[in-house]
């Protein structure tokens, strides 16, 4: 599907020697808002780790942003990350480095050079996450929900087609969770960016209903629109 910013086709996802899910299909075409539900262990993380090329895929076939995973080889995976935003539970923020430096660190790892261009792109999605003044921070000086919009930020930095975002609401409390949700729902909607993101809160999907893939039983079961 030529509008697809993931597929994967007959895949099997492998922890060592372990295989977690078998013959995987589904593909999430662009600006699509996609949750990953299932039980501890049931393989959401490795799901996502093979589409941002932490797990190789041994078997079947996939693309994620037009690269093909089946054919990535090393040197391939920073560009690939390039067209990808990740987001973690645990922030992942230096914490030796203020926002500023947290955010600059980064593009600077991406590829940007032009410094107008960097401090603008760096003031536009801190205004997206709704954070404008706090470059001057250091990560300790800010909440988890802040920390975790900083992080949002940062994933954001690259124009990225699609988040992908494990359990980003898993260390928040319900109403910093619901925040955090809603701006997912905010860049989805205003930067058109697809979003799929794990998640442990079936209050939260039953509250905001999107399409759902369910991890059980070694297999991904597209639940559709709730
Ligand atoms: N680094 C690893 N090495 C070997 N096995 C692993 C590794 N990471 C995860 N596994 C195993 O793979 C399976 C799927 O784990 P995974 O972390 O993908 O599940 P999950 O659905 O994300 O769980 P959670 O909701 O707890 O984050 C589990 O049986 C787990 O023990």
């Amino acid at each position: 599907m030529a509008n697809s910013v993931i597929t994967l086709q007959n895949a099997d996802i492998y922890q060592k020697d372990k295989l977690v899910l078998s013959d995987v299909n589904f593909s999430i075409e662009e600006g699509e808002f996609v949750y990953l539900i299932g039980k501890t262990g049931s393989g959401k993380s490795s799901l996502l780790k093979t589409l941002y090329a932490d797990l190789w895929l041994e078997k079947g076939t996939g693309t994620v942003a037009g690269f093909q995973l089946e054919k990535m080889r090393h040197k391939e995976v920073p560009y690939l990350r390039r067209k990808i935003g990740i987001i973690f539970q645990d922030f992942q923020l230096l914490t030796d480095r203020n926002v500023h430096q947290n955010l600059q660190f980064f593009m600077g790892a991406m590829g940007w050079k032009d410094k107008a261009e960097i401090e603008d792109r760096i003031a536009e999605v801190l205004e997206l996450v709704g954070l404008p003044d706090v470059l001057q921070k250091m990560p300790h000086q800010l909440s988890g929900g802040e920390q975790q919009r900083i992080a949002i930020a940062r994933a954001l930095l690259n124009h990225p087609e699609i988040l992908l975002a494990d359990e980003p609401t898993g260390n928040l409390d319900p109403e910093k969770s619901i925040e955090i949700l809603k701006l997912f729902f905010k860049i989805n909607q205003v930067s058109k960016t697809a979003v799929l993101m794990a998640t442990h809160g079936l209050d939260l999907i039953e509250r905001y209903p999107k399409r759902t893939l369910y991890c059980e039983g070694g297999k991904v079961r597209d639940l559709h629109q709730a």
